[in-house]
């Protein structure tokens, strides 16, 4: 193992020292764009600055003939246009892949500068990150980078579920985790051909009526995805990092990725993936916390200045635990509201520069 008093340096001659703490700015969609596709990068421009992260995919979904023109078309946008507050990632080929040692070594020659996050699938364990660690930190140093580019880990094999919380403690680059659940559904043997989101067979039932037993009996629909969103939820926020939603697939059921944003939301992610422009708008509604439940959280902290003590609020008990809860919920909605204007009024904060 690694000497812990060594977990912040720099891993080569002259790369930026490692982050100490993850920036958390507005995250609420990781936007999919694949820079071969020309109809794709025509909407570049109107599409930036209306998503909190736009990725360059390299991986799945760009077919091996377009490999190489996905990465020279990122290349091409991430010189070509500034980005203003709206972070640029890619998402680069499986390590196992024979593109992925030029993905790194181009992406971080030509627009490391650019680059905020690059984002690598199916990782298997910690080792997966201390490969493009290392890796990282040399290219960061050829490139004269003085800032380093952090790594969000795709969680879509058993292995990298059942590792991941040491693959969340692997590097102060850890900047969050997604999950893939088409990846992850194949390796698990889950009999689902969907990407996310739920499953008519996937369902609890009532008992049966002792007086009424051929009556029909109530039946749910669970989320296939709760366990592994919950558990990438903890290994990400012990060690600081942001966990994300990953992709839906059905482009065309809005209602179906809302309530599956939704669920993630509420359980502690910072956003989803959008593969369509119709998913950007769904994330930006969910993953933004409700007027309502901004308000009340505001009047909490106003009644309990410093977060002690019981009270009842609304009917409400609260204390020095639900202070902090609402704490979060303020804190999203200032961090939100610093970047919309449309959101600083719904939640009655000030905007950024007043
Ligand atoms: C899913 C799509 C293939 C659908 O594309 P299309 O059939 O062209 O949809 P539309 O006709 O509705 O498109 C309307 C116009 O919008 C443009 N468009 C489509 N998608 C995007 C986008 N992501 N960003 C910008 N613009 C987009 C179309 O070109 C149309 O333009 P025009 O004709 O000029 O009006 C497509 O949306 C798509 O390819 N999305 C990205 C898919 C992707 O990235 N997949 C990989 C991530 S999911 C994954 O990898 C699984 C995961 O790893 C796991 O294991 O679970
Ligand atoms: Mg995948």
């Amino acid at each position: 193992m690694r000497n812990p008093r060594d977990f912040f340096k720099p891993l080569a001659i002259g790369a930026p020292d490692p982050v100490r703490e993850i920036p958390f700015p507005p995250s609420r969609m990781i936007h999919f764009l694949d820079f071969s596709n020309e109809k794709m990068v025509a909407k570049v421009p109107d599409i930036a600055p209306t998503v909190d992260i736009l990725l360059g995919n390299l991986e799945d979904a760009v077919p091996v003939d377009r490999k190489e023109a996905a990465r020279a078309g990122l290349v091409k946008v991430g010189r070509d246009i500034e980005f203003g507050d709206t972070q640029l990632w890619t998402r680069i080929n499986a390590l196992e892949s024979p593109w992925v040692l030029d993905d790194l070594t181009t992406l971080v020659g030509e627009i490391g500068h650019k680059l905020d996050v690059v984002m690598v699938p199916k990782v298997e364990g910690p080792w997966d990150i201390h490969y493009v660690d290392r890796l990282l930190a040399q290219l960061e140093a050829k490139a004269g980078l003085d800032r380093p580019i952090l790594v969000h880990a795709i969680l879509e094999t058993s292995q990298g579920v059942a590792n991941l919380e040491e693959i969340a403690a692997a590097s102060p680059r850890i900047q969050g985790m997604s999950f893939g659940p088409a990846d992850l559904a194949a390796s698990r043997r889950m009999k689902t051909t969907r990407v996310g989101g739920g499953h008519p067979g996937y369902q609890t039932i009532a008992d049966p009526d002792p007086e009424n037993p051929d009556a029909p009996r109530a039946s749910y629909q669970q989320d296939p995805w709760h366990y592994s969103i919950a558990r990438m939820v903890d290994a990400c926020t012990a060690v600081g990092a942001l966990p994300f939603y990953g992709p839906y697939g059905d482009i065309r059921d809005l209602e179906g990725c809302e309530t599956q944003f939704r669920a993630a939301f509420l359980l502690g992610c910072v956003g989803a993936w959008s593969l369509h422009p119709a998913q950007i708008a769904i994330a930006k509604k969910v993953f933004s916390p409700d007027p309502d439940e901004v308000r009340f959280a505001k009047k909490v902290i106003e009644a309990i200045p410093d977060g002690r003590g019981v009270h009842m609020i609304d009917g409400k008990m609260q204390d020095d635990a639900t202070w902090k809860q609402c704490r979060v919920m303020v804190d999203l909605a200032e961090m939100l509201a610093r970047k919309d204007p449309e959101l600083a009024e719904a939640y009655e904060l000030e905007p950024a520069g007043t």
